[in-house]
């Protein structure tokens, strides 16, 4: 039987240790990005796949007072639980989750500058910029997203990318090959991560938070996109 929770988390289960005490939060320089081929020579290429041009950048400790961004965004973003038709059934959407379309004003002045950082960087190689913010709260290891693609608009035919900053306790973002097959990748994700899905990694892979059995408090993830990937 699974206990109840409170519709909201606790802050009492952050581990102040984990968190900086620095309480203007921003985003640092993305120079330290470190690319990871999936696939075709890369990760999880055990069964010979072809080349399939998905990637993931990954940045560890990308935002400074990423715990006062935290604490902030776990109080004023307007949480609401979801359900969701999944696999042709409704089901409960395991997190809590806000969203800001391409000119709604972000919750956190942080945030448009994690945006601005991004296009900045990326929009060269994406050709377009990030619009669109999606957040997600996980109040504790039950909280989850199943193997899924972004493949909601665009993304289910074109190439793209989906840019997350990891807030709050480390959780695992695991990916593995579309339909199935052995996980390619396990990225622990900490406070104040940047990780960015790119080229044909909503299409040709999957990727999940898996549940955990471990003690970990909230986390909280946003995710920019381009304009029509969802
Ligand atoms: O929690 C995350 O960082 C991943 C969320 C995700 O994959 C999604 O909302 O599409
Ligand atoms: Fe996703």
């Amino acid at each position: 039987m699974t206990a109840p929770r409170p519709a909201l988390p606790g802050l009492a289960g952050l581990q102040g240790s984990l968190f900086d005490q620095d309480s203007d939060s921003g985003p640092g320089p993305l120079g330290g990005l470190r690319r990871i081929m999936l696939g075709d020579g890369g990760v999880g290429d055990g069964g010979g796949r072809g080349a399939d041009g998905a990637w993931v950048d990954h940045l560890s400790g990308w935002f400074h007072g990423a715990d006062a961004l935290f604490e902030e965004l776990a109080g004023c973003v307007p949480w609401r639980a979801e359900e969701r038709e999944m696999y042709e059934r409704v089901v409960a959407v395991p997190r809590l989750l806000a969203y800001y379309r391409e000119g709604d004003p972000l919750p956190h002045p942080a945030l448009l500058e994690a945006r601005e950082a991004l296009n900045g960087h990326y929009a060269p190689e994406l050709g377009e910029s990030f619009v669109t913010a999606g957040l997600c709260l996980y109040r504790d290891g039950r909280d989850s997203v199943a193997w899924h693609g972004d493949r909601i608009g665009r993304s289910a035919t074109e190439d793209t990318m989906v840019a997350i900053l990891s807030l709050g306790d480390p959780r695992d973002l695991a990916f593995r090959p579309r339909g199935g097959g052995p996980v390619g990748l396990r990225l622990p994700l900490g406070h104040g991560d940047l990780v960015v899905m790119g080229g044909s990694c909503q299409r040709t892979w999957e990727h999940a938070v898996p549940k955990t059995t471990r003690a970990v408090g909230p986390r909280i993830s946003v995710q920019f996109r381009p304009r029509g990937v969802a």
